[in-house]
């Protein structure tokens, strides 16, 4: 459990969101890059995408600090869907279609991780996720020699219901201690089946970022921020477990009423 808290930052919409995302995550990656040369990075599916495009795709100030390196940047998935790649309900698609297909040649292209489609066909979903964990692992060395992985960021989304990658509220997967990808096979929300990160992996990387944003998630957020009884959200755990590794970016909207206070600049 961290001792100190979340960062809660809110704009007047997503575009002066994306302005304020755009230099924490260029930051994120600058650091990753001065540590080790790379900058390892988990996404989300959802309304990420979309938000992520308009920071990163921006024009840059021309500084190097400005500057998206992708072909430094290995990009991982938060959850993934248990569909083909190009089924419409795929994280990986969407990420495609929003931003990868997007970033110009000058930038350079990342290194992408998506799900093996082949446990998709058999329809094993446990060894959907082994098969994503595995690929972890040759990322970030042997599971024996490395407890976790700790990547350099992960950006988070929170359904309505303060679900976050694909660990939904009150599900066994909450209390997963070993595994770094596991499987989800009843989720909540369609489709079904998923793989997830699993908390403990979250929790460990060097920076977590939440986008919420819209009135849609007001009163999942106050609950996350102001009650008692959020404690136990996925979300919250995160929050908990994180403290103040984790920030979250929002909109007017999607904290309105929410009293946990804001913090006024990155
Ligand atoms: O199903 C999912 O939902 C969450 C939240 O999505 P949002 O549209 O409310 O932002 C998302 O973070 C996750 O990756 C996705 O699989």
């Amino acid at each position: 459990m961290a001792t100190t808290q979340p960062n809660l930052y809110s704009f007047p919409n997503t575009e002066a969101l994306a302005k304020e995302l755009r230099p924490y995550v260029l930051r994120c990656q600058n650091a990753a890059l001065a540590r080790h040369d790379t900058f390892r990075i988990a996404v989300s599916g959802g309304s990420l995408p979309a938000v992520l495009a308009k920071a990163l795709l921006a024009d840059s100030n021309g500084s190097p600090e400005d500057t998206p390196q992708f072909s430094k940047w290995q990009i991982f998935f938060a959850d993934e869907r248990a569909v083909p790649l190009d089924d419409k309900d795929s994280n990986y698609l969407l990420l495609k279609d929003e931003l990868l297909a997007k970033i110009p040649a000058a930038l350079g292209e990342p290194t992408v991780y998506p799900i093996d489609e082949k446990h998709v066909h058999d329809g094993n979903t446990q060894e959907l996720a082994d098969a994503y964990q595995e690929a972890l692992m040759r990322s970030f060395a042997a599971k024996d020699s490395v407890k976790l992985p700790i990547f350099d960021l992960i950006l988070l989304g929170c359904g309505p219901d303060g679900h976050t990658c694909s660990l939904f509220p009150g599900h066994d997967l909450l209390r997963e201690k070993d595994a770094w990808v596991a499987a989800e096979t009843n989720s909540p929300k369609p489709p079904p089946k998923r793989i997830t990160l699993t908390l403990p992996v979250v929790t460990s990387a060097a920076h977590i970022a939440f986008v919420a944003t819209g009135a849609g998630k007001k009163d999942i957020l106050k609950s996350i921020f102001d009650s008692e009884e959020g404690r136990s959200l996925p979300s919250s755990l995160v929050n908990h477990g994180a403290g103040d590794k984790v920030s979250w970016f929002t909109d007017h909207p999607a904290v309105e009423g929410v009293a946990y206070p804001r913090r006024g600049s990155l």
